[in-house]
């Protein structure tokens, strides 16, 4: 029996998603059609009755705003909002800032596709001294160096991404609190593979899409009883298959 419900959330489509770029830890803003997909989102929760009392997201302003968006829909702009580098995007290494598809044409769609979903191969690594790493950015200052990865792939993001779990947002789970988390991509594939205790062959299929509500029930133990999307089957489908599509070289 279901005892708790959770929310998670992909932000809107970010400009970089837009340009079918890399993007990573790269702070990107999200597009006009990610803020429609923010507000969009705001409103799926509203009409169905959510609340929530307590929210978490990155460090990443594509997650931050979205989240703001679905507050704003759901008059909720007063609950405490948890910023964690720990549910930041996967990051990208040395694809940061490049194009998907032109990425595909180069390398092959096969090899793009071990990149972006593989479990435990890590794109190439991006130099600390390379302009685009995050290393010098404010926000990362007052971490261990180490904070800022290279590269990770999607074993090394939920190697970040469960202590978190674990030790701050499970405890608020359970103290009853209604949970909304807008997150990113593979920050949340990582919570769903360990949630759904999805296997590492079958994890290259699972795409999370921007900006519609995932909801899980999750009983005494925080074991899931079921989830779904807040929007219609073939909707959820299609933009799933947009997500996929992203590596196909076109
Ligand atoms: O570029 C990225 O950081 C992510 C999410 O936008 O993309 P992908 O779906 O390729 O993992």
């Amino acid at each position: 029996m279901a005892k708790y419900q959770i929310v998670l959330v992909r932000h809107g489509e970010s400009e970089w998603n837009q340009k079918n770029l890399f993007c990573g830890w790269f702070d990107a803003d999200l597009s006009n059609t990610g803020i429609e997909e923010g507000r969009n989102a705001g409103k799926m929760l509203k009409e169905k009755g959510f609340t929530f009392d307590i929210a978490f997201t990155s460090v990443l302003k594509r997650a931050i705003k979205t989240l703001y968006l679905i507050q704003d829909e759901l008059e909720l702009h007063w609950i405490p909002v948890i910023r964690h580098w720990r549910l930041n995007e996967r990051h990208y290494g040395a694809l940061q800032g490049l194009n998907k598809s032109e990425t595909a044409a180069k390398y092959g769609e096969p090899q793009v596709k071990i990149w972006r979903r593989s479990y435990d191969i890590p794109p190439p690594p991006l130099e600390p001294t390379d302009p685009r790493s995050s290393t010098n950015e404010r926000k990362y200052q007052e971490f261990d160096s180490n904070v800022v990865p290279a590269h990770e792939c999607l074993k090394d993001t939920i190697a970040r991404v469960l202590p978190y779990w674990h030790d701050v947002i499970v405890p608020t789970i359970k103290s009853g609190k209604r949970v909304l988390i807008a997150a990113h991509g593979n920050s949340l594939r990582g919570i769903v593979k360990y949630l759904d205790k999805i296997p590492d062959d079958d994890i290259p299929e699972l795409n999370i899409p921007t900006g519609i509500p995932l909801v899980y029930e999750l009983d005494k133990n925080l074991k899931p009883v079921k989830h779904y999307y807040l929007a219609d089957e073939e909707q959820v489908k299609a933009a799933i298959e947009r997500v996929a599509n992203q590596g196909k070289a076109k």
